[in-house]
């Protein structure tokens, strides 16, 4: 069946059985110029429907779905800290690699042994004990993405203290680690001592980007004047050499500028109060705690109620006095050796830590101890690492809500007033925040998004679709009436 385009009524011609829509009179020329009847005016609207929408619906479809990178990222982060050095490997989504909360960590690689700044006297095997771990992340990121996949090394407190003791040493312990870091096929950015500020701040960004509290509820976009740091977790890390404490206050100024940070992040502007205390990590506090009861020793026997019940250390007075945090008291002495003897007493024992904290003076508004500014708290906190292993070890982790003070320091005291010989040891820390930084995976502003949201897109496809129907029901109904109503319409 052919359909033709007539000015006027088509005639049907019966050719061989078959019907044959055919053109009939061409239009009589009449000396004025030819007016395009109505159908045909019909006809030019409906093909420019009909092409606007197809238009329409081809454009979207395409910006909405463009095919997007699917390939996996990694970043590998390692953790040289004062105890310990840990290695993280991370992944994410390489399109989506500006969104918040889309980082994984997907391994995590304890180093045998000391913390780098423990190799101080033999520095090759600072580098050499990185070794097992490098070849474990070489398994987890896939071979072919070993030469793009970023690499670095973060020291802590430990290596701090070192630089602080001597310099060169330092520098020499970060090269054997560079050297080992250097040969491996990953794509090595650099091994450096990072400032205790920074440690705090990693540390914000991590508990913060793990807690979702980078998420922006969509309203809120619209009321750009209730945006603040509220809605942020502060972040506490007992590590073993130092001890971070970073939060957003309540108070816009902070007075003291060393103790200030600002981020703006995905749109957002953060004003941060972070300090780090060196010497109070666990380790170093315990040493500084027994260097401070030792001055009041005669023979350097020590009943200390911080350990259990039973337990005995005979240790070398030179040994507790090796780094910066112990001033040089250990001339004076006039004994060379330590003998502890614990006697596990959590009140008395709470007492002697507070030695160590000097709160005699305060030239802010307000301070931590000796001398440190600290803005009234404000918030909720995450605390991480050495908080986290002794609550873990108290059993004082698997409940969903947070425990209360009164049940962990319960717990605490009966643990300490337990004999000596009755005892038989995912991860939140500073070193996604630093991958995050290093990567720019935290944006200053928000990432772009798709140019509609899913239901626009949605809704804009189902109605060119529609307008498209109803352009070919149009066209259909204008050219191939039924007989009936072709006779009563035109
Ligand atoms: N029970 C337990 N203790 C741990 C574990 N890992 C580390 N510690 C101890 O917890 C304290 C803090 O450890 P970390 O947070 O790893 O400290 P660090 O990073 O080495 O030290 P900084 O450089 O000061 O950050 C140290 O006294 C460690 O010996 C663990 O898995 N279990
Ligand atoms: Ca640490």
């Amino acid at each position: 069946m052919h359909l033709s385009l007539s000015s006027s009524e088509p005639a049907e011609a019966e050719k061989g059985g078959e019907r044959t829509l055919a053109l009939m009179d061409e239009p009589k020329v009449t000396g004025t110029k030819p007016r395009t009847s109505w159908p045909r005016k019909a006809l030019l609207i409906l093909g420019f429907l009909f092409a606007l929408a197809a238009i329409a619906l081809v454009a979207m479809a395409v910006s909405q779905n463009k095919p997007l990178p699917k390939n996996i990222k990694y970043g590998i982060v390692l953790d040289a800290g004062s105890s310990h050095t840990n290695l993280y490997v991370y992944e994410w989504p390489a399109e989506k690699e500006n969104d918040t909360g889309v980082v994984h960590q997907v391994e995590v690689c304890k180093v045998e042994g000391l913390g780098i700044s423990g190799y101080s006297q033999d520095t090759e095997k600072a580098g050499l004990s990185l070794q097992h771990c490098m070849k474990r992340a070489q398994e987890v990121v896939p071979e072919q993405q070993h030469r793009e996949t970023p690499v670095y090394l973060g020291a802590t407190a430990g290596m701090r203290l070192l630089s602080l003791q001597n310099r060169s040493m330092a520098d020499r312990v970060l090269s054997a680690v560079e050297k080992t870091l250097r040969s491996s096929p990953f794509n090595f950015q650099g091994a450096r001592v990072i400032s205790g500020q920074e440690e705090g701040a990693y540390g914000w960004i991590t508990i913060n980007y793990l807690l979702g509290n980078f998420k922006q509820p969509g309203w809120l976009n619209f009321l750009p004047h209730l945006r603040s740091s509220r809605g942020t977790s502060g972040a506490l890390d007992l590590g073993g050499a130092s001890t971070q404490i970073t939060f957003a206050p309540d108070q816009e100024l902070i007075e003291s500028q060393e103790n200030s940070l600002h981020f703006r992040l995905y749109g957002k502007n953060y004003n941060v109060y972070t300090h780090s205390f060196l010497c109070y990590g666990k380790d170093q506090a315990l040493r500084l705690k027994l260097a401070t009861d030792l001055q009041s020793t005669q023979n350097g026997s020590l009943l200390d109620p911080c350990f259990h019940l039973g337990y005995l250390r005979i240790m070398n007075i030179s040994d507790l006095y090796t780094n910066p945090c112990i001033a040089n008291g250990e001339q004076q002495l006039p004994f060379t050796q330590l003998h502890l003897q614990g006697n596990g007493d959590y009140q008395r024992c709470r007492m002697t830590i507070q030695k160590i904290f000097n709160t005699s003076y305060c030239p802010y508004s307000s301070c931590a101890f000796n001398g440190i500014f600290l803005p009234p708290l404000q918030g909720e906190f995450g605390a991480f690492s050495a908080f986290y292993f002794v609550m873990n070890f108290l059993n004082l982790t698997t409940e969903k809500s947070p425990v209360p003070l009164d049940k962990a320091t319960s717990a605490v005291e009966s643990f300490c007033s337990r004999p000596w010989h009755e005892i038989g040891s995912s991860d939140a820390g500073w070193t996604l925040g630093y991958m995050l930084n290093l990567t720019n995976m935290i944006p200053a502003e928000k990432p772009p998004t798709r140019p509609l949201s899913h239901a626009s897109y949605v809704g804009l496809m189902v109605f060119c679709s529609l307008v498209l129907v109803a352009v070919l029901l149009l066209s259909w109904l204008t050219f191939h009436k039924p007989k009936c109503l072709q006779k009563g319409l035109i």
